[in-house]
């Protein structure tokens, strides 16, 4: 069953034409809307699909936002300014607005016209958290509307996601401790990924290890990792490259092939060695994602405690005017 929220948005969508979607946030609330694009990109036949952080959404101001537009967007807190004015921006176009918050009591739910609160912490359950949550939404949106066939597997699947999660963080445990010990000490980090897996890539780089470790890092695509980024390539860069299950992997492949050859501090984390079992074959390029964002957090859990910089530490955010 899905999450009630999520339901009745998916009334509210049934209820009017819609042309195109677009997936509005900032920081990790954005990159958690990446595989969610990816599967609009390779599923939606009619809906149009777009991502953009909140500020440049309203500032960009895109042609085709109107009355025929979804505008879903997303914030942790449902406290960042531009991601509540997003919402009042595409209000103001006569957008539909769902918003996606762990906060019901905000300024973006205030300025939503239909919120969804998802769970979050080490005991909410997985099909409740917020990628699954984007998920449920996604997909039921082209189930409502274009008759999708794969919805129905895809919400059986996410009802396995904490299974899969509870096998990865064992399996992974001892990885996690060795990636900490091994690279407590490093002054920077990259992390590369393609497909429904960069946004994981992105919310590390920029979420875990710039935000809340100070590591300078970036996060490659995979694509362009020959387009530049390679020429920074030797034995003593660490990059992180996660190999997912979608179509894409390919390209994260040339890139580990490549690193394989000229650098030698390569964390490799696949996909292809998680226990996905319960989730339907088709559907596991999608799912891959979130148990590799799962692994990549007790990697965070456990660099944090070896470099003794507890996750929450900020010099800025929240902290100064901005
Ligand atoms: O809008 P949200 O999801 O509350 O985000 C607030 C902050 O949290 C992060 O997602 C992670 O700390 C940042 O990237 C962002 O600025």
């Amino acid at each position: 069953m899905l999450h009630p929220q999520v339901q009745q948005a998916l009334d509210a969508i049934s209820s009017r034409p819609i042309e195109n979607v677009f997936l509005v946030a900032c920081g990790g609330s954005s990159a958690l809307m990446y595989p969610s694009k990816y599967w609009l990109d390779r599923e939606a036949k009619t809906i149009a699909s777009d991502l953009y952080s909140s500020n440049e959404f309203i500032h960009r101001n895109p042609a085709t936002l109107g009355s025929k537009s979804l505008v879903i967007l997303c914030s942790h807190s449902g406290n960042t300014p531009e991601t509540a004015e997003a919402a009042k921006f595409a209000r103001s176009k006569g957008a539909l607005t769902v918003s996606l918050t762990h906060e019901p009591a905000s300024p973006l739910a205030e300025e939503s016209e239909h919120i969804i609160t998802y769970s979050y912490g080490p005991e909410a359950p997985a099909f409740e958290t917020n990628y699954s949550i984007m998920y449920q939404l996604v997909t039921g949106l082209l189930y409502v509307k274009e008759e999708n066939a794969k919805f129905h597997r895809f919400i059986q699947s996410l009802q396995n996601l904490q299974t899969a999660y509870d096998r990865a963080k064992i399996q992974f445990a001892d990885k996690a401790k060795e990636f900490a010990a091994t690279y407590k000490d490093e002054k920077i980090i990259y992390t590369m990924a393609s497909g429904a897996n960069f946004g994981v890539a992105y919310s590390f780089a920029i979420c875990i290890l710039m935000e809340m470790q100070w590591i300078h890092s970036h996060a490659i695509h995979a694509g362009e990792y020959f387009h530049g980024p390679f020429e920074i390539l030797d034995k003593y860069v660490p990059i992180i490259q996660l190999l997912g299950l979608d179509e894409t992997r390919p390209l994260e492949e040339r890139a580990l092939h490549f690193s394989r050859q000229y650098g030698e501090k390569l964390i490799v984390l696949d996909a292809k060695e998680f226990d996905l079992s319960g989730m339907d074959d088709e559907l596991k390029g999608y799912i891959a994602p979130l148990v590799l964002n799962y692994v990549l957090r007790q990697f965070a859990n456990e660099l944090a405690d070896a470099r003794n910089h507890p996750l929450s530490t900020r010099r800025y955010m929240w902290k100064v005017p901005y």
